[in-house]
C-alpha cells in the first residue's frame, strides 16, 4: 500500500457507540427510504420540484460542519472499529444496503434485502452490487483479530439473475499460503446460489501492525501504511 490509511481514535465506550448509532442509523435509514422513494414515486412534477427544494435545504444544514474526505475508520482505545462510511456496511452510508455479517463456526453469513436502489437488469440485482457485497463478505471472512486483508483478486461468476428482494451471503476460508488467504463466497436467493466468488485476500507486507495502529490512534506515533508489519 502506498497511501496512508485513515485511522483515528474516538475515545468513547460501548454505551457512547450505542448512543451515537441510535442517532445516525435512523437518519441513514431515512436517507435510504428517500432514495427508494425517489426511484419509485409517481407524484407529479410540481411535487418532485418541491421535494428537491426541501432536500437541498437539508443538505445545506448537514454541510454546516463536514469532514474533509471520507469517514475513515475510527477506533476506540480497545480497538473496536467504527467503519461507518463503508460502502457495503456503513452505519452512516445510505448507499450500503446495509450488509451485516457474522462469523459462526468458520462460516461468515449475512442476510440483506436488496430493493429498487440496487437494480441492474429490470427487477434484478446489479452485477456490481453483487460484487460489492461479495467483496465485503470475502474481506470480513479473511479478516482475523480485527485486522483486514485486502482483496488482491476477486473472481465473480454470475450463475443466474438475482431477483430484487432478500438474499443471503455465506463465505468460508478455503486455504492460506503465507500472507494470502483464499476465500469462497456465495450470494443466494430462496432458490439457491445465484452468484459465487473466489478471492485471493492478501495481508499487505507494509500494513501497520495492530500495535502500530494502537500507538498511532492514541497519539504515540504517526499512522502510516508504509511501515513494515513486524
Ligand atoms: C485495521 C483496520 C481494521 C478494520 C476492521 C477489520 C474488519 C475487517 C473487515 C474489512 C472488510 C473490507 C472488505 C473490503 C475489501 C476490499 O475491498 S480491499 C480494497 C480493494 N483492494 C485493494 O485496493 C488492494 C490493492 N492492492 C494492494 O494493496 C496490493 O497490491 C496487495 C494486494 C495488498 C498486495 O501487495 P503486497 O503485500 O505488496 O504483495 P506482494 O508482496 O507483491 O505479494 C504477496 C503475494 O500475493 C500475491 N499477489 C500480489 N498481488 C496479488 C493480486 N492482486 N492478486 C492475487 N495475488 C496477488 C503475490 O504473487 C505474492 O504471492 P507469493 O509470491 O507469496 O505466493
Amino acid at each position: 500500500m502506498s497511501a496512508d490509511m485513515d485511522f483515528r481514535l474516538e475515545d468513547i465506550d460501548d454505551a457512547e457507540i450505542a448512543r451515537r448509532l441510535s442517532i445516525v442509523e435512523p437518519l441513514t435509514d431515512s436517507v435510504r427510504d428517500l432514495v427508494d422513494a425517489v426511484i419509485r414515486t409517481e407524484v407529479d412534477d410540481a411535487e418532485l420540484i418541491a421535494a428537491r427544494t426541501a432536500i437541498e435545504a437539508i443538505v445545506t444544514r448537514l454541510r454546516a460542519r463536514q469532514k474533509d474526505k471520507g469517514y475513515g475508520v475510527a477506533f476506540t482505545r480497545d480497538f473496536t472499529g467504527m467503519p461507518w462510511g463503508n460502502a457495503a456496511t456503513g452505519a452512516r452510508n445510505a448507499v450500503a444496503p446495509p450488509l451485516r455479517l457474522s462469523k459462526v463456526d468458520g462460516v461468515t453469513r449475512g442476510d440483506v434485502v436488496l430493493g429498487a436502489a440496487y437494480e441492474g437488469p429490470g427487477g434484478h440485482v446489479h452485477g456490481g452490487i453483487a460484487a460489492l457485497l461479495l467483496d465485503q463478505l470475502v474481506g470480513e471472512t479473511a479478516a482475523a483479530d480485527n485486522m483486514p486483508s485486502f482483496t488482491g483478486t476477486l473472481t465473480v461468476r454470475y450463475l443466474r439473475p438475482t431477483p430484487l428482494g432478500p438474499v443471503t451471503l455465506t463465505g468460508r476460508v478455503t486455504g492460506t499460503e503465507g500472507r494470502k488467504t483464499f476465500v469462497h463466497g456465495e450470494l443466494s436467493d430462496a432458490d439457491g446460489v445465484t452468484v459465487e466468488a473466489d478471492a485471493v485476500m492478501i495481508r499487505p507486507k507494509s500494513f501497520p501492525s495492530r500495535d502500530q495502529i494502537s500507538a498511532a490512534i492514541t497519539g504515540h506515533d504517526t499512522p502510516t501504511a508504509d511501515k513494515p508489519t513486524p
